[in-house]
């Protein structure tokens, strides 16, 4: 079942010189309940600007968005996001941090506990409930900012470069986290990266981005069997094959989009 839908889908912001800048253009994809997608592109292509249009935070200005089959008018229930920066409030313990989506979505304080106490010791850190995202790790913070997200059980998950400030252990350790809890929630979601490895160790399908303004440039299925084990599964024959195949088609643009940056500056 379709959730995601792109067709055509068009964003130009105002530019500086009173021209429109098109961010992306004629964005054309789809995402069904369950499936994990990555889109990768150079940097600055447009990858944020295609979850702030699937998010409902940005209109298109052509072309349509639709979820569950509605166009996108406003932020869509059932959506959850997570981006480089973490959304962990400083001044609130594990256990009230992500009792806070919750709690805003209606539930009394204890409600909201018990739900947040599950999360918290999915996602491994239990002993933990009651510390100060300042005596956490970068990686228990993400884990934090994980349980955040998921707690809210959303339909949709939008993640953009959640993981790329973490050093590379560590990475590895919540990619392997994240696909372990989004297994069986039937969530689709869209992850934003600019490494082609965890885009193949993580999706089912790769969109790869053309330079600027970004437009789908071709969609991959990576043929990797689940459950995965990222740090395994890179060292498979299966893995190099799909990274060779993929980054063909992403390193002209990647090239591109490296002229493009010398020539303007
Ligand atoms: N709110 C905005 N107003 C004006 N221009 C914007 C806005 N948001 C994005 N842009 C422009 O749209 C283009 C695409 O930006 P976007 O952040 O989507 O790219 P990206 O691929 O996610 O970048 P990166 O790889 O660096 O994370 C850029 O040229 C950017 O300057």
């Amino acid at each position: 079942m379709t959730v995601i839908a792109l067709r055509n889908a068009t964003k130009r912001f105002p530019g500086t010189g009173g021209q429109p800048h098109t961010a992306v253009r004629d964005l054309t994809f789809e995402v069904a309940a369950g499936e994990f997608v990555a889109v990768v592109g150079p940097t600055g292509c447009g990858k944020s600007t295609t979850l702030s249009l699937v998010s409902g935070l940005e209109p298109a200005s052509s072309g349509e968005v639709e979820v569950d089959g509605a166009p996108v008018r406003g932020i869509p229930d059932g959506v959850g996001y997570m981006f480089q920066a973490d959304a962990v409030m400083p001044w609130r313990s594990v256990i009230d941090n992500v009792a806070a989506g919750p709690r805003y979505r209606g539930l009394s304080k204890a409600e909201a506990r018990t739900r947040a106490m599950v999360w918290v010791e999915r996602v491994g850190l239990g002993p933990f409930a009651g510390y100060y995202p300042h005596q956490l790790s970068g990686g228990m913070r993400k884990r934090v900012a994980l349980a955040q997200t998921l707690v809210n059980e959303p339909r949709i998950l939008l993640m953009d470069e959640p993981f790329s400030a973490l050093d590379v252990q560590t990475r590895q350790l919540m990619q392997d986290e994240l696909l372990r809890l989004w297994q069986g929630t039937g969530a689709a979601v869209i992850f934003v990266t600019h490494d082609l490895e965890e885009a193949i160790a993580l999706a089912d399908r790769v969109v790869v981005m053309t330079s600027s303004p970004a437009t789908v440039k071709a969609i991959f299925d990576v043929p990797l069997q689940r459950p995965r084990q990222v740090e395994e599964i890179r060292m498979t024959p299966e893995f190099v094959a799909t990274y060779r195949e993929i980054w063909e088609s992403l390193r002209d643009e990647v090239a591109r989009a490296r002229q493009e940056v010398s020539r303007v500056g």
